[in-house]
């Protein structure tokens, strides 16, 4: 494995939180014992020893320090708050890479982890930085689709759309962060790609045949994107701490 340098963690937060239907977006809405989504995602990526992680805030967000002071004094300075926060996710990643100019260097490892999914655990972080960084330009976690996929007529508004056939699921995976990426190869790749086509890093990679690894993470890594989804969130969040999963490190690599 090659020796990892550097690892900086994006964290976008810059999102509106539009499926969400809440009049707080989502990263600020509350998860569990008086926390927000932001305090609680950020506790678990230091407690699980990331050391640069950057908040990717949206202009005009003025929320994201008063959460930052919330966490433990000593951890602190392990946080930094960037007003870099584009249209769509792939503009704040990138306005973030461009932020980070001169230094990061072009190998560091660029994590990006979507700040809406607070149950990462620390095996499945260990694994895809152990792959990534063994790799030429990084990897991704993700889960092997498990549900029966169907394709319908376009969506139109309506909750009966008639079903058109059902696409084999054979190799298909759910694509989830964090996604572990060298610096140059994904800025030079947000920065060339067909935007219309990118809705991950990876997504950008790909374009450019770029080799990206999958790494089978779990999937309780969830992103919270519909409203139901917080109560889920905050009871894996509870769960993963209490059966010891949260904080459990992958058996070292030889
Ligand atoms: N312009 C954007 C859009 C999204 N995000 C972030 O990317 C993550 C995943 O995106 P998603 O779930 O799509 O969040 P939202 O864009 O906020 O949700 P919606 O699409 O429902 O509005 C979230 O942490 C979100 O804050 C971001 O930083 N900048
Ligand atoms: C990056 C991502 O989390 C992978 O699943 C996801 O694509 C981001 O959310 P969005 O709803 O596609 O913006």
């Amino acid at each position: 494995m090659s020796e990892v340098k550097t690892v900086w963690t994006i964290l976008p937060a810059a999102g509106a939180g539009r499926r969400m239907r809440a009049a707080t977006p989502k990263q600020y809405l509350h998860l569990l014992d008086g926390k927000s989504v932001m305090q609680c995602t950020l506790e678990r990526l230091l407690a699980l020893g990331l050391q640069r992680l950057i908040v990717a805030i949206a202009p005009g967000d003025s929320r994201a320090a008063a959460v930052c002071e919330l966490l433990d004094p000593a951890q602190q300075d392990r946080v930094e708050v960037m007003t870099t926060g584009g249209l769509e996710r792939a503009d704040t990643v990138l306005n973030t890479l461009q932020a980070l100019s001169g230094r990061a260097a072009d190998d560091d490892l660029i994590l990006v982890h979507d700040l809406a999914r607070p149950c990462l655990c620390g095996a499945d972080l260990d694994a895809v930085l152990t792959t990534a960084a063994g790799s030429r330009a990084g990897a991704i976690l993700g889960t092997p689709v498990s549900d029966t996929l169907k394709r319908c007529v376009p969506w139109a508004r309506r909750d009966d759309l008639p079903i058109t056939e059902t696409v084999s699921r054979d190799l298909l995976w759910r694509a989830l962060t964090p996604q572990v990426i060298r610096y140059a190869v994904l800025r030079q790749s947000l920065e060339q790609a067909d935007r219309s086509r990118v809705t991950d890093e990876a997504s950008a990679l790909e374009q450019f045949e770029y080799e990206v690894l999958m790494v089978a993470g779990r999937s309780d890594n969830i992103k919270i994107t519909q409203p139901e989804d917080l109560a889920l969130a905050a009871f894996i969040y509870r769960q993963q701490h209490e059966d010891g999963m949260a904080l459990a490190r992958a058996p070292a690599s030889t």
